[in-house]
């Protein structure tokens, strides 16, 4: 995901017969009915609830480069979403989509009940209060300590008064299990880890309703990664934000993720809940969750779940 904004013109077009071949094309499956103990957070998943972005029918080309075909994705407020899909299948780009970095060649994204291009100027601005983003790198500034790196979003509402600041990022800095003293650290004196939460704290300085998650636990060490995984579950129960998050690692989508996308075809080839997902007969779901590394990892699914045939 690439850290830049760009503005961008609108081009939404509702094409009905479009749209009705864009449902027809994916499968969007309902959690179990009846839940049973399970080790993901798929049981947590509520579907039903209020949609915060909505992508209908949305085709993507960069010149006779098709990336999105009639594609469809609903994510729902609180849900953990993992947006998965093999490289070059086009998960950068769709979020590029829904944050209006770029325009569709048709289709539409709706981010809070509207149309992402609808959002200009200093409606575009109160929009992005409302959404917080974690990069693959952390992208800290370099030139900032710690402190004034999670003060940034605060210091650019321009009428914070500074001790009010000053409290919110000793606030954030906490939350992140990160010390006082740690605020006057540089970027360059953190480890992969503090820099992570540094960059999770900055994401949420301004208590976002909604968090883009880029590889979160990309870099880290397995027992960093799983703090990670840990930390972000707690923040996520304890103030019920919405995460949509890109990540190969089958760790943190069966630690996080309350529902999973699968991105295949040029389109949203399934979403529903990890058990769900995985018993779809595909080659791209046969390869990155049944792989060795996939049984392994997600072995203890497909045993208390029963997919695959297994007991
Ligand atoms: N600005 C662009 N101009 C031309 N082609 C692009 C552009 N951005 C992306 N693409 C192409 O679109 C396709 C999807 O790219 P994208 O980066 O969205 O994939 P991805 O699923 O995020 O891949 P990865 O997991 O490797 O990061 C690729 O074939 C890529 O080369």
């Amino acid at each position: 995901m690439v850290a830049t904004t760009t503005t961008t013109t609108t081009t939404t077009t509702t094409a009905t017969t479009a749209a009705a071949t864009a449902a027809a094309n994916t499968i969007t499956l309902t959690p179990t009915p009846t839940p049973t103990p399970t080790p993901t957070r798929a049981a947590e998943a509520k579907p039903a609830g209020k949609l915060v972005i909505d992508v209908k029918d949305l085709t993507t080309a960069f010149g006779d480069h098709v990336v999105h075909e009639h594609l469809a994705l609903q994510i729902f407020q609180g849900e953990i979403l993992a947006l998965v899909g093999g490289s070059g299948s086009g998960k950068t780009t769709l979020l590029r989509q829904i944050l209006g970095l770029d325009s569709p060649k048709s289709g539409s994204v709706n981010v809070f009940g509207q149309p992402i291009h609808d959002y200009q100027g200093a409606k575009r601005v109160a929009l992005t209060h409302r959404w917080g983003m974690l990069f693959q790198s952390g992208a800290l500034f370099s030139a900032l300590s710690v402190f004034d790196n999670v003060a940034l979003p605060l210091r650019e509402l321009h009428y914070l008064p500074e001790d009010l600041i000053r409290d919110v990022v000793m606030m954030r800095l906490s939350w992140m299990g990160l010390k006082e003293r740690d605020a006057l650290l540089m970027p360059s004196n953190l480890s992969g880890g503090m820099v992570k939460r540094v960059a999770l704290a900055r994401a949420l300085a301004l208590d976002p309703e909604l968090l883009f998650l880029d590889e979160p636990t990309a870099g880290l060490d397995p027992q960093r990664s799983d703090e990670f995984v840990k930390l972000i579950n707690t923040l996520h129960r304890q103030l019920g934000f919405t995460v949509i998050m890109v990540t190969h690692d089958l760790d943190t989508i069966r630690d996080l993720s309350t529902r999973v996308a699968v991105l295949a075809e040029k389109k949203v080839l399934v979403q529903g809940s990890l058990e769900d997902v995985m018993q779809l007969d595909h080659p791209f779901i046969k390869a990155f969750f049944h792989s060795e590394r996939g049984e392994r990892t997600l072995g203890r699914l497909d045993a208390k779940e029963g997919i695959n045939g297994k007991p």
